[in-house]
């Protein structure tokens, strides 16, 4: 039976201008990837929800095969064996769960979907994703050993090294985490205090944390789930320090998951959100490791004792910079599932009159609710673009660094820092926008909606505090300003240093060119990241040094990074939209969400745009 939709949803949906399916199908990559991504969430629901005959089984097994030919390796006994052992559990909120059972229940899901994506043979990244999201909605226990264990493996490994382990970690013969935070260190990873001191005589490493606030601290399946850890630590080696290295370190018997001898390890407690992922804290008693335990593809420890050092030294950042592509990808899905559920509610709740008698009428009528949501739709849209647009730089360059060539490095790590702090950053103020939007029921946990935010909202923070992480960026986007100031070439992405010039040519009262926009979002930019290499200059001929002047200007750098990542965003919106071949209804449609998400910019962030004209 079709399920019944509210007629007032159904009266808005019919009154589109477009159809809907040309940005869904744009949206996941294509009709063939929206088919997939329909079909898996539904795959498992009939699996779990309803009573398996081997018919089902037969059709559902014959639909696969119709569909990708990847599924033969899947067995009907294996089928009903999962089913069963779900079904008679079946789907738990974990809202009103302690924090001892809605970990047990997500571990319980997080175990069965591993199993069947394992079964389904499901390889693709965003599939597997897809698949697990639908299960474990909140944050998936696993979660570290998905993301940054693997990558970590994969980036930072030798080729034996991956061989080795990534087989394990994806058949879950290891359950992985990625400490590096301490409990005295987070962003400033050279005052990591966990040592790994090298003993040349039994070809070692002893793992150490000699003092409380070197304690690993916050990593995600620390707590509880572990039993491996790619643990950075400070390599020491012939009484040298030779700074942050990787280490493939075991935490937890892989049989009796007991903490193995030198090992204290347990749960921080209670957090803000993410209430089902056991982040823990981890102490080192002079715990030995093999010395093939070092994560070796740039930098290396030989018999002897030699440190070889990588070629770039932030290599061994790759991981966080890869990490910070999804953050930045994620924020803008987070962000776009909240302005959803708060426009749907928005189209059948009504409350109050427009027209005094005229009854009334939707919320979703009312100007101010048009704003607060049309607004945050626009801007989950233009984070999906923009992440797309900064993984396709990455991807480029990733790929040239592979080869050795490492000169996209620097560009990287600002676009990614700078990114994962504007996505995050909106994506938090979007989300509690839209939980206002929706009344008393948008603080109900029932609404989905406060999750999405005490989850999603740690994202300001780990990964790289934002603030830190714009200032980052603003390392990078201060040398290409000075290299402007000297008439020096620029790296393409800042090239607009150079060139911008506010030559607009519409008038207020004509429909604002797009590239007027772009050009505005530019010169703003190009202006405050100036302004900013200004007052860091003024901090120096004040008789400052370098670090202090960087101090003295550090809330215009900052800006400088959230313009550039504004200017960046607004630039992707617009070119994608007008080049991804949509219907003329859609395009027009895109276009006018672009303004809206440009000019509403341009209103919040008057100040700067006023400034230069
Ligand atoms: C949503 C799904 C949910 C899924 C579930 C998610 C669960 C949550 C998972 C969270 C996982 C974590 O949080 S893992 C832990 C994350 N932690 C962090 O990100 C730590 C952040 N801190 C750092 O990265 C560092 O401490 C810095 C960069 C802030 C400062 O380090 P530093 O050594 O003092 O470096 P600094 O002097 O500033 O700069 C030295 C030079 O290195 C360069 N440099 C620095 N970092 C990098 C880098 N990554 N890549 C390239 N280059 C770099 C700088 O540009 C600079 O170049 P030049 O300018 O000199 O040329
Ligand atoms: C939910 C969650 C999951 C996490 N998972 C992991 C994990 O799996 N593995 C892991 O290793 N870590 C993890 N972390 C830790 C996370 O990476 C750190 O919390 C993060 O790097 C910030 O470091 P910190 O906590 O020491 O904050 P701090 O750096 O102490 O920040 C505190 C304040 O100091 C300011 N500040 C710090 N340095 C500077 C500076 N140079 N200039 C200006 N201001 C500065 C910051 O802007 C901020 O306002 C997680 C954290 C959270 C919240």
């Amino acid at each position: 039976m079709g399920k019944s939709v509210n007629p007032d949803l159904a009266k808005a949906r019919s009154q589109a201008t477009f159809d809907p399916a040309n940005l869904t199908n744009y949206l996941y990559g294509g009709p063939e990837k929206l088919r997939r991504k329909r079909y898996l969430p539904a795959f498992v629901f009939k699996e779990l929800c309803t009573e398996m005959s081997l018919t089902d089984l037969c059709l559902i097994f014959l639909g696969l095969l119709t569909h990708v030919s990847d599924y033969l390796g899947l067995t009907l006994s294996i089928e009903n064996m999962a089913a069963k052992e779900y079904k008679e559990e079946g789907f738990k909120s974990t809202d009103d769960m302690s924090r001892e059972e809605a970990y047990e229940e997500s571990m319980r899901r997080a175990v069965y979907t591993n199993k069947r994506v394992l079964q389904l043979n499901l390889q693709d990244q965003e599939e597997q994703y897809y698949f697990r999201e639908i299960f474990v909605p909140g944050a998936n226990p696993f979660a570290l050993h998905y993301v940054m264990f693997k990558d970590a493996i994969n980036t930072q490994g030798t080729e034996d090294q991956i061989q080795k382990w990534l087989p394990l970690a994806e058949t879950y013969a290891v359950t992985g985490t990625y400490a590096q935070t301490e409990l005295g260190h987070g962003t400033f990873l050279r005052g990591l205090e966990t040592t790994a001191e090298y003993d040349v005589q039994r070809e070692e490493f002893i793992l150490n944390t000699p003092t409380i606030t070197s304690s690993k601290f916050w990593p995600g399946a620390l707590g509880k789930t572990a039993n491996v850890a790619i643990l950075n630590a400070k390599l020491i080696t012939k009484g040298r320090n030779c700074g942050m290295q990787s280490f493939w370190v075991p935490l937890r018997h892989l049989e009796t998951h007991q903490p193995l001898p030198g090992i204290t390890v347990g749960d921080i407690g209670p957090k803000f959100g993410y209430h089902t992922s056991d982040n823990g804290f981890l102490q080192l008693n002079r715990v030995r490791i093999p010395r093939e335990n070092m994560l070796m593809r740039y930098s290396k420890v030989l018999q002897d004792g030699t440190f070889v050092p990588p070629e770039n030294d932030r290599l061994v950042y790759v991981p966080m910079t890869q990490f910070r592509f999804v953050v930045i990808g994620r924020s803008g899905w987070t962000l776009a599932k909240a302005v959803t559920v708060a426009t749907r509610y928005s189209a059948v709740r009504r409350q109050s009159e427009i027209t005094p008698g005229g009854g009334e009428v939707q919320i979703l009528d009312f100007q101010t609710q048009q704003h607060k949501l049309f607004t945050q739709i626009a801007s989950a849209y233009a984070m999906i673009i923009a992440a797309k647009a900064a993984k396709d730089l990455y991807d480029s360059a990733f790929s040239k660094m592979e080869k050795g060539n490492l000169e996209d490095l620097p560009m990287l790590h600002a676009l990614t820092s700078s990114m994962k702090a504007f996505n995050t950053w909106e994506m938090a103020t979007g989300v509690e926008q839209c939980r206002m939007a929706c009344g008393g029921h948008g603080y109900l946990l029932a609404s989905g909606i406060p999750q999405m935010y005490t989850d999603m909202v740690s994202a300001c923070t780990y990964e790289g505090e934002n603030t830190v992480m714009c200032l980052q960026a603003a390392r990078f986007l201060n040398k290409c300003q000075e290299a402007a100031n000297k008439g020096e070439r620029l790296p393409q992405l800042t090239r607009f240093l150079q060139t911008s010039r506010l030559n607009i040519s519409s008038s207020l009262d004509q429909d604002v060119d797009l590239n007027d926009i772009i050009a505005a979002y530019e010169f703003r930019a190009a202006t405050v990241i100036s302004e900013a290499n200004a007052r860091l200059n003024a901090g120096l001929a004040m008789g400052k040094s370098q670090s202090e002047a960087w101090n003295y200007a550090s809330q215009l750098l900052v800006k400088a990074a959230l313009a550039f990542s504004h200017w960046f965003t607004v630039r992707a919106l617009i070119e994608n939209m007008r080049g991804a071949g949509f219907d003329n209804s859609t395009e027009t449609l895109l276009l006018q969400l672009a303004k809206l998400y440009a000019l509403d910019g341009m209103l919040r962030y008057s100040g700067d745009f006023r400034k230069v004209g």
